[in-house]
Order: structure tokens, then C-alpha cells, then sequence
């Protein structure tokens, strides 16, 4: 794509193409009033918009990124949600995803236990919010500096507004296998799965088609992690056997998923004040260890991930998952 080919958008000046997903283009670029912040903007391809539920997901995504404050969601800056002009414009990850960083590689105990400890934060901020997240899988970890944070939101919604199924293969809970919504549960159930691959290096369920991905998500018990890594403490081992587990109400809250890896990390669970958003004020406090069960404890981030991306090169296309159903 030569520059000439880069879309138009009033107020943004797009520089190049950095990704592309299934239901749109992604492109570095900055708002004409301040072209010092560099962002990645999300552009919905043309199949998106003319899609009803493609499309839906596409608005979802740019008003939940705009509403959702936390330091290990992917923030959105700015965007339309439907019609011809639809965009998001949000904060610009220079590291790219998850997936890109494993290809061929496992990440060092340390830096996986960050990244976990990060996601789980942020799933924990959603469920705090009463939100179910869908689609956690390492495709939707965006990273800088080494620090993660959560982004995708398509798929996302408020347990209030009723029920959900859809998921990705390797990540998805029994019961979405079999049918039932999604759920807090589920995105635990896929917060054990990443935990799992990230702390063993492997994934805990393998399989070269869609059915059998779910016989083993169905029937198979995963060894534990510390099987693979002796690194993981065993109370963080058996959580994450926990979360996994094939019936929901047996896993812990991502709460609790969270304070276990913080303790692995040797890290205080901290009182952290979330970010004003636009959500109601009732959703907006300061969230500390003392709570009941369901609360979450917000990590204040020092040397976390800045608003200010640094300058970088970023892997093109993302790669592809046969077993992607299109979420
Ligand atoms: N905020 C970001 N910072 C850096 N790169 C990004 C960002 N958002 C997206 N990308 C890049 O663009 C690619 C495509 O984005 P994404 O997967 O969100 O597309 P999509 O079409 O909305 O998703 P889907 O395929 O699930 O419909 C990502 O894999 C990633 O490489």
C-alpha cells in the first residue's frame, strides 16, 4: 500500500499500515491536532460495514475502548461507531501482540508472570464492571515495554445485558462448547489457558480441527504447570488448575487469579485510583485488597505502559489461526 492508498479520515494524518484482522485495517497514524502521539487506527474494511453483526461488533468495540479506563485495557482515544466514517483511534502498542512475541519463542518466567499478572488485572477490572470479556487468547494482549494490556472489546458486554456465546477454540470454556453464554467464569476459564501457556510454554489443550479441540477442552485434564515449569509456585499451579476446571463454579475469581500472581512476582497487592472515565460514577473508585471477593485491587503501574508509545517497526498482517471462527 503506497501512501496515495491510505484512507482518508478528517482530523488524521495516517502514516502507514500495521495490521490487519479479519473485519479491519489497522494504521499508525496521529490526530492533525496533536501529530506528536502516535496511534493506531482502526479502520473497518467495507465487508464490515455492509455486515450487520460485523458491524455491530466494530461499534461495540470503539464504545467500550472509549468507556473502559484502566492502565491494562487497550484505551481508545477517539472514534466513530457506525456508518461510513467509523474508526478508532487508540493508544499505539509499538511491540505489537502476544501472538507475534511467541511465535517460536517462550517468554522467561519473569516477563510471563508480568504479562499474566496485567491481563488478569484488566479482566479483573471488566468483571468488576459487570462486563464478560469473550475473547482473551494472546491475540489480544497488545505490549510495551514489556507490560501488557487487553484490547478487542468487539465481543465484550455487560453480564446485565444478557448473554453471549462465541469464543476462540483453543481458549473457550466446556460450556461454550456445549452451548451455554459465556460468562465471568469463561473468561476465567481462558485466563487459565493462557496462564497455562505462557507459565509451561505449550498450550493445555492441542488439537488440528475444531472437534478436536473440544474433546479436549471437554474431557482432557492438562498436567500441572509445574510439571513443565518448577519455577511456578504451587498455590499459583493449582489456581491455574482451578481456573481451568471444566465446571465453572469451581474457578476462582480473576481477582483472586491476580493476587496469586502478584504473589509469585513477590508484588504487594496496591490500592490504585481508576482513571475517570464515562462510565457511571458508581463504577469509578478506588479499589483496594480490604473488599469483598468479587473486588479487585487495581496495581498502581510505575515504568508501566505510558500513553506515549516509542517510535518502532511493527510486524504487518497478523498470522493466521485456522481455527478462528470469526468472532
Ligand atoms: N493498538 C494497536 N497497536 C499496535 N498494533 C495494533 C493495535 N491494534 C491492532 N494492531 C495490529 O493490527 C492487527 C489487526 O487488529 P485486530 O486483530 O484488532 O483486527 P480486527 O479486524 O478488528 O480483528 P478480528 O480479526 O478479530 O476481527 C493486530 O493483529 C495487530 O497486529
Amino acid at each position: 500500500m503506497t501512501n496515495a492508498d491510505l484512507p482518508q479520515l478528517a482530523g488524521y494524518t495516517l502514516s502507514r499500515p500495521i495490521g490487519r484482522g479479519n473485519t479491519s485495517l489497522v494504521f499508525l497514524g496521529s490526530a492533525d491536532a496533536a501529530p506528536e502521539r502516535e496511534m493506531a487506527i482502526k479502520v473497518p474494511l467495507g465487508t464490515t460495514l455492509a455486515n450487520h453483526t460485523a458491524a455491530e461488533r466494530f461499534g461495540n468495540e470503539v464504545r467500550l475502548s472509549l468507556q473502559f479506563r484502566h492502565p491494562h485495557l487497550v484505551r481508545g482515544y477517539a472514534g466513530t461507531a457506525f456508518g461510513p466514517g467509523a474508526y478508532l483511534a487508540m493508544r499505539y502498542f509499538a511491540e505489537g501482540t502476544l501472538a507475534e512475541l511467541l511465535e517460536g519463542r517462550v517468554l522467561p518466567y519473569e516477563a510471563a508472570l508480568r504479562v499474566l499478572a496485567d491481563v488478569t488485572a484488566g479482566v479483573a477490572y471488566l468483571h468488576h464492571q459487570g462486563a464478560v470479556h469473550q475473547d482473551i487468547k494472546t491475540q489480544n494482549v497488545y505490549l510495551s515495554g514489556g507490560r501488557a494490556a487487553l484490547g478487542d472489546f468487539g465481543n465484550t458486554y455487560f453480564v446485565s445485558a444478557g448473554g453471549n456465546i462465541s469464543g476462540s477454540p483453543f481458549y473457550m470454556a466446556p460450556e461454550i462448547y456445549h452451548g451455554e453464554a459465556s460468562s465471568i467464569q469463561s473468561d476465567v476459564y481462558s485466563l487459565g489457558v493462557l496462564c497455562f501457556e505462557l507459565l509451561a510454554g505449550v498450550r493445555p489443550h492441542l488439537g488440528n480441527s475444531y472437534e478436536e479441540l473440544m474433546i479436549s477442552h471437554l474431557t482432557r485434564f492438562p498436567a500441572p504447570v509445574t510439571a513443565s515449569n518448577r519455577q511456578v509456585p504451587r498455590t499459583l499451579s493449582r489456581l491455574i488448575e482451578l481456573a481451568m476446571a471444566k465446571k465453572s463454579h469451581d474457578r476462582p475469581s480473576s481477582a483472586a487469579l491476580r493476587r496469586a500472581l502478584l504473589e509469585a512476582l513477590g508484588e504487594e497487592d496496591e490500592q490504585v485510583e481508576i482513571e475517570p472515565s464515562d462510565s457511571p460514577p458508581a463504577q469509578r473508585s478506588i479499589m483496594g485488597r480490604h473488599q469483598h471477593t468479587d473486588a479487585v485491587a487495581m496495581p498502581r503501574v510505575p515504568g508501566g505502559p505510558s500513553e506515549e508509545s516509542p517510535k518502532p517497526q511493527k510486524p504487518g498482517a497478523k498470522s493466521w489461526n485456522p481455527f478462528k471462527r470469526g468472532k
